[in-house]
């Protein structure tokens, strides 16, 4: 059960010190954008990266709704541990793999779906190893029909009705976030530290819930909303300004 508070509280600097870190991917580390694929990494967030791996000995991984190979491919980054379709594909930064199988239901969604997409413009379907979302952030106005028709989808085909934000999404059933967490806290390397889990969206709730309940905290980026996160941070540019402080980088 999630707790239901609005987190106001800044996290200290000093929460980074001997954590192992999960950051979620869009309205985190990188601002949203119109579409899916116009969202880039660019020197500063790839530098700091490399600083997060090195000042915390590698105990660093981003827990993303996208394909997880997708996000690697985005960072260029062979050494970081991506767990991507909202913790249902995990990449090891040692080279292990772990992937949940592709629901039968998904091709007949994707028809429905881009049956729906060719009749109302500005709504973009994206097919992903595990899942097929509808976006509607350029076709607000298709909000209903869209929710209606995952909605439809998901209960056809026993997919999990994932929400998120300007899109609706059917994806594997089976995992989210949070088990992804308790997953990742498992590992040697990680077992006896505190992890902290950096989001956005409804999907990084139960990270925060996983980060609490293993004695760590979540952090929340955005506005205050009732939440499982301890803290929050206003947007994605305190985020980065954050994580530059807490490893010791002035600007
Ligand atoms: O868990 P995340 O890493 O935050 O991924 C969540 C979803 O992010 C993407 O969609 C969102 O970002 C898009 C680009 O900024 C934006 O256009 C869209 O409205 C947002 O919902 C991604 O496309 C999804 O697959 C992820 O599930």
């Amino acid at each position: 059960m999630l707790q239901s508070i609005s987190p106001d509280r800044l996290p200290p600097l000093e929460l980074l010190d001997g954590a192992s870190l999960f950051l979620d991917f869009d309205g985190t580390l990188v601002e949203l954008a119109d579409r899916p694929d116009a969202v880039a990494v660019d020197q500063r967030l790839r530098g700091l990266m490399h600083r997060l791996l090195d000042r915390l000995d590698g105990r660093v991984a981003l827990i993303s709704g996208r394909p997880a190979d997708q996000v690697r491919t985005l960072f260029g980054e062979p050494v970081l541990t991506v767990v991507g379709s909202h913790g249902m594909e995990f990449r090891f930064a040692d080279g292990r793999e772990v992937q949940a199988a592709r629901p039968e239901g998904l091709p007949a969604a994707l028809d429905a779906m881009h049956a729906l997409a060719a009749r109302s413009p500005g709504v973009l379907v994206e097919d992903k190893p595990l899942g097929a979302a509808l976006h509607f952030r350029q076709a607000p106005e298709q909000e209903a029909a869209c929710q209606a028709l995952a909605a439809q989808l998901a209960q056809a085909h026993g997919m999990y009705l994932q929400p998120g934000k300007m899109m609706i999404e059917v994806r594997a059933a089976g995992g989210d976030k949070g088990a992804a967490l308790h997953q990742l806290m498992s590992e040697p390397k990680l077992a006896s530290t505190r992890p902290l889990f950096m989001g956005d969206d409804h999907t990084d709730e139960p990270g925060f819930a996983a980060a609490e309940a293993l004695g760590g905290a979540g952090i929340l980026v955005g506005p205050a909303r009732a939440s499982a996160a301890r803290y929050r941070l206003a947007d994605v540019e305190a985020v980065l300004s954050w994580l530059e402080a807490a490893t010791g980088q002035t600007a």
